[in-house]
């Protein structure tokens, strides 16, 4: 659970995010749109435990984040360009970065990666592979540990059509096991596909919340086994 409750923080005197307030119950996904610079990522780094508040506060589960907090629950995250090793392939990123928590086997991870559809015998190091491919490996990375918060800032773009069905297909099944998931996007027709509500934001303020949209919402009719086939 979510729940962000009049956050505000200010980054060299300019107030980008103000008086936010916003819950994530689990098995829920909040569509977050917004103009340019109006503070979608802001919102989800302040969510992912990178930034705190100046006024307000954000509550994991009940827990509050601050300085010295851990952050309290799996949490799977992509902001902006994913980051990898350039010369590691992407078996071996995903492996680096799962051998941190230790709590994903090896077929688990080129599980992930076959469903975001990568080769786990890819031996290609990541600096050779298209901006697609390396969308692909971070949504693996972020839905790889099976996360209780996901939190995903464009997570469809460089995508090809087949890639936006994985992307819906992997937020639906994560969604079904109860992750609490906020994503960002330009992208009106998946934000609309796949959130249960949306929430405007503009100048830093979140201005609107729109109820849930069960009929349209994809994630409502597919069958919500668990992660693996
Ligand atoms: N590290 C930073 N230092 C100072 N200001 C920043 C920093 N990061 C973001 N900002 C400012 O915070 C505001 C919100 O930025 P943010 O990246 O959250 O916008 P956004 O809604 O995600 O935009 P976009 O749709 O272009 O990705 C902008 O005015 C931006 O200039």
């Amino acid at each position: 659970m979510i729940e962000v409750s009049s956050f505000s923080k200010t980054i060299r005197g300019h107030k980008v995010l103000r008086e936010i307030n916003l819950t994530v119950r689990p098995g829920e996904i909040v569509g977050v749109k917004g103009p340019n610079g109006s503070g979608k990522t802001m919102l989800l780094r302040a969510i992912a435990g990178l930034v705190y508040s100046d006024a307000g506060a954000i509550f994991i589960n009940g827990i509050k984040l601050g300085p010295g907090v851990p952050y309290p629950v799996n949490l799977g995250l992509l902001i902006e360009t994913p980051s990898f090793l350039a010369h590691y392939t992407g078996l071996d990123n995903c492996r680096l970065l799962a051998s941190i928590r230790n709590t994903v086997t090896v077929e688990d991870i080129k599980t992930i990666l076959r469903q975001v559809g990568l080769d786990p015998q890819d031996r290609r190091p990541f600096h050779k592979y298209s901006l697609g491919m390396k969308q692909r490996l971070g949504l693996a990375v972020a839905f790889m540990e099976r996360p209780d918060v996901v939190l995903l800032d464009e997570p469809t773009n460089a995508l090809d059509q087949d890639g936006v069905e994985m992307f819906k297909s992997l937020i639906c099944k994560a969604r079904g096991c109860g992750a609490s998931i906020v994503i960002t996007s330009h992208d009106d027709k998946v934000l609309g596909m796949v959130s249960d509500r949306m929430a405007l934001v503009e100048e830093g303020r979140l201005i609107e919340e729109k109820p849930p949209m069960r009929d349209s919402n994809i994630c409502c009719s597919q069958s919500m086994g668990g992660r693996d086939e």
